[in-house]
């Protein structure tokens, strides 16, 4: 471990894996403050010290809250094959300048992607950025193919 971490290459993606990981991370506590300030919970006993006329109105779906949760479902989609393809690719010996860019575009892209969902920006904002992180994985995905492929 501490060899591979000697590795530029490897410390490049343990840098934006972080990043990206820590953003994910915090989908969480941002639909917690969506939950409460919406007034919208998913459980009875997340609302069990309320007053009971008061339960019932709490215990809905709001749209802003669901927009937060489909934003962080949309990462598990994209940025958990992130940091599988991106570990395995900085295994595989790439350049260190081809790998930055690798994950600076996927990184940067799925910031963007979550402030394109979370503040509703106008399309094709989300789209795009959504596409250049699909597109970095795939091309993360056909470079160490090409390199290590035994069938
Ligand atoms: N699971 C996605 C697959 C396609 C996708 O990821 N599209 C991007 C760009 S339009 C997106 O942000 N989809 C919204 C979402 O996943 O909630 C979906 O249902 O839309």
């Amino acid at each position: 471990m501490m060899g591979l971490m000697e590795d530029e290459v490897f410390r490049a993606f343990t840098t934006y894996a972080s990043v990206v990981a820590v953003k994910m991370v915090l989908m969480s506590p941002l639909t917690a403050y969506f939950r409460f300030t919406r007034g919208a919970f998913a459980n009875a006993e997340d609302v069990a010290l309320k007053p009971p006329e008061e339960r019932k109105k709490l215990l809905r779906t709001d749209p802003d809250v669901e927009r937060v949760r489909r934003c962080h479902q949309n990462d598990l989609e994209n940025v958990v094959p992130f940091l599988a393809l991106g570990l395995l690719y900085s295994l595989s010996g790439p350049e260190l300048s081809c790998a930055l860019l690798h994950f600076r575009l996927f990184v940067g892209s799925r910031i963007f992607h979550t402030v394109s969902y979370v503040c509703t920006l106008p399309q094709p904002c989300r789209a795009l950025s959504f596409i250049v992180g699909l597109l970095t994985n795939l091309s993360m995905a056909y470079r160490l193919l090409s390199n290590v492929m035994v069938l």
